[in-house]
């Protein structure tokens, strides 16, 4: 027997046909045997959550003053806003118009509020389906202000929303299995229950189902790649036809593209897995298998992309259309025909497929609007988006009534548009987890320039103002400097119209810009959203030396990156020793890969297999560390024994192997 340091080229490893689990460590590029996600559950099932999702109900209070609850829309006469409490002005009642024009008559026109300045409140333009008709009806004055506040009314709101089985999921975005109780015990959605907890606790926070579907987890796997064959030309007066086994085909990609029409990652509650095909097997007289079925994850505009666990950015699918090849399919293994050389004029051997990679994604969607619009709940922020654009939010007189953004559309006379964002309504206490406001002020980031409504008929507006300004520092100081309007609302109920001048004085002693408004009459709503326009071109105006393109421009780094990790040089390896089980572990990405594709039922597979460790310095390595008779090697998934042969044995008989690739 030849001593260790003398039989470098006739040492070798004898496999023991163990297959081991892939260690986490040598693993980089996450494959089919790293350890599962913890957080995946297959015990937990997706149910359909079809029908259990309804729009809140719209309470809408007739003239008469009495409390109507409707699940759809009501016959158009019934469709009416409550009288309001004009104090010496006579309420207005607004109706449905089937013309999206805004007709305002010269007496709304003459009760304009706050148009110090002498501007036109008419933006001109496209306004809803609103129409404004005012009529003097001076006995119900008393009973205008606001029916729907009455007890009555909060019972029948109450019900409405009762009953309601709402799905619920992990934070992960799995399905609980279970009907949330919150909505029927009234613990989520009413602002006064929360004015009881305690300062500083999370109590229960907002219902799951609220609050994922601007976030989600998604499981993305490329195809594997076709395995290749091993198969001999077989024709009549053919003689020695030779190798003919064809090529694996490649596995199918995974791209993400944005599509205008989805609005929300909703569409991944349903669906968290996405595997693209698998490549089909080579065949005999050359034949090379089909390619996988690529795979499109459609995500909204505004979504950004992070490897789930890490916080570094991945992808911003900002336009619609934009396609992102996320991970590419496995390659096909390789026939038999492609190891014919002239020293293997007969190869028994294929590659098996090469696996396709896997990844958790963590998807975030930011609007992608130019102005946010932010204020405590009910102050009349859906409203002033439904007179500026043609979005036509929920609008009822209870909080939380926008559970989602809703984006539109302003569009100016002079070509000139904007989109604005109304959001779910913030309360104090929104970063300890109370109300639904704090989840999606993320959307505002990409806005650049707020519109901070206030409810002016509120007890101490200045108070609610000041909340939630000190909630968007607490979000994020970066947001609490973004440039902003103040639009005091509801100036046309007495309570606001008395209040004014003193929040005026207040904020513009602070050097804050007032306006004030009646988005439910459009007046002074222009003036508003005019100066949201203005700051939005400051801004644009400001930024336009440091504009450029923020986001990468090949979108298919991703998996540039994916296929370089992949595409590891073999001889790049580590080498370790763990004395107590006396196991040596080999870990290097393209080793791992050599393993997983080398398909041990091919009689030259083992030859190749020991040639290619050979080459590229593994078993050199092993030697000089002290690898000995009997030892265990492991290698990616294989589990070997070390033997010292003698250099007689013929091992080292060169077989020619085309290039790994
Ligand atoms: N009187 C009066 N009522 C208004 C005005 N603007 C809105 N409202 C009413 O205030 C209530 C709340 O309006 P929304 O637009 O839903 O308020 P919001 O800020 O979007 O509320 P959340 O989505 O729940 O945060 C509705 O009943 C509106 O009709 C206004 O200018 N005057
Ligand atoms: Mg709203």
């Amino acid at each position: 027997m030849a001593s260790i340091s003398t039989i470098t080229t006739s040492s070798f490893l004898s496999l023991q046909a163990i297959s081991r689990p892939k260690s986490p460590k040598s693993n980089p590029i996450p494959s089919k045997a790293s350890p599962r996600n913890p957080n995946s559950n297959r015990n937990r099932k997706l149910k359909p959550q079809k029908a259990k999702f309804k729009s809140p109900p719209q309470t809408i209070t007739s003239t008469a003053g009495e409390a109507t609850s409707y699940t759809c829309l009501p016959p158009l006469e019934d469709f009416t806003v409550p009288s309001l409490n004009l104090g010496s002005r006579p309420p207005e009642e607004i109706k449905l118009s089937d013309a999206n024009v805004v007709k305002q008559d010269s007496d709304s026109e003459s009760q304009r509020f706050g148009t110090e300045d002498g501007m036109d409140g008419d933006l001109r333009v496209d306004y809803g389906r609103f129409e404004v008709n005012t009529h003097f009806e001076e006995e119900e004055e008393e009973d205008a202000d606001y029916e729907y506040e009455s007890e009555e009314e909060e019972e029948e709101e109450e019900e409405t929303v009762n009953g309601k089985s709402v799905n619920s999921y992990n934070s992960d975005g799995f399905y609980e299995g279970e009907e949330l109780g919150e909505f029927a015990d009234g613990e989520n959605v009413s602002l006064s229950d929360f004015e009881g907890e305690e300062e500083g606790v999370k109590e229960k926070g907002v219902p799951a189902v609220m609050r994922c579907f601007d976030r989600a987890k998604i499981y993305v796997k490329a195809g594997d790649g076709g395995n290749g064959v091993v198969a001999f030309r077989r024709e009549k007066f053919v003689p020695l036809g030779g190798p003919s086994g064809g090529d694996g085909g490649r596995g199918g990609n995974v791209y993400l593209e944005v599509d205008g029409s989805i609005n929300s990652l909703l569409p991944f509650r349903n669906r968290v897995h996405y595997r693209a095909g698998r490549g089909s097997h080579g065949q005999g007289s050359c034949m090379g298998g089909a390619k996988g079925e690529e795979i499109v994850v459609k995500v909204p505009p505004g979504t950004v992309v992070r490897e789930a666990g890490n916080e570094e950015v991945l992808l911003e699918l900002l336009s619609p259309g934009q396609r992102a090849l996320v991970l590419p399919g496995g390659r096909g293994g390789r026939g038999n025909a492609a190891f014919k050389c002239g020293s293997n004029k007969v190869p028994r051997i294929a590659e098996n497929g090469e696996e396709g990679s896997e990844m958790w994604l963590e998807l975030e969607l930011k609007l992608v609007a130019d102005v946010g619009i932010v204020g405590a709940p009910n102050a009349g922020k859906s409203t002033l988006l439904s007179v500026i654009s043609a979005a036509q939010p929920a609008i009822a007189n209870y909080p939380f009534t926008t559970l989602l953004p809703n984006l539109g559309v302003v569009s100016f006379d002079y070509d000139s548009t904007m989109v604005v964002a109304d959001l779910p309504g913030l309360l104090e206490g929104a970063h300890r987890g109370f109300g639904l406001g704090h989840e999606f002020l993320r959307h505002t980031e990409r806005c650049s320039a707020l519109v901070h409504v206030v409810d002016g008929s509120s007890q101490q507006p200045e108070f609610e103002f000041d909340a939630v300004r000190l909630e968007l520092e607490m979000f994020s100081p970066e947001l609490a400097e973004k440039p902003y309007v103040v639009a005091y609302n509801k100036m046309d109920l007495p309570e606001a119209y008395e209040n004014w001048q003193l929040f005026k004085e207040k904020l513009e002693a602070r050097g804050i810009e007032t306006f004030c408004m009646s988005a439910v009459k459009r007046e002074g709503t222009h003036e508003v959203i005019c100066a949201a326009h203005k700051l939005l071109q400051e801004s644009k105006e400001a930024n336009k030396g440091s504009e450029g393109w923020t986001h990468p421009i090949n979108l298919n780094h991703v998996a540039d990156m994916v296929q370089r990790q992949r595409r590891a040089p073999i001889n790049d390896f580590e080498i370790s020793y763990d004395n107590a089980s006396k196991t040596w572990q080999v870990v290097g990405a393209g080793l791992q890969r050599f393993v997983q594709m080398t398909n041990w039922r091919y009689k030259d597979s083992d030859t190749r297999f020991q040639h290619v460790l050979e080459a590229c310095g593994v078993n050199k390595s092993l030697l000089k560390m002290g690898v000995k008779e009997g030892d265990t090697v492991i290698v990616g998934e294989m589990e070997m024994v070390w033997h010292d042969y003698p250099q007689s044995s013929g091992l080292s008989k060169v077989t020619k192997w085309p290039e790994w690739k």
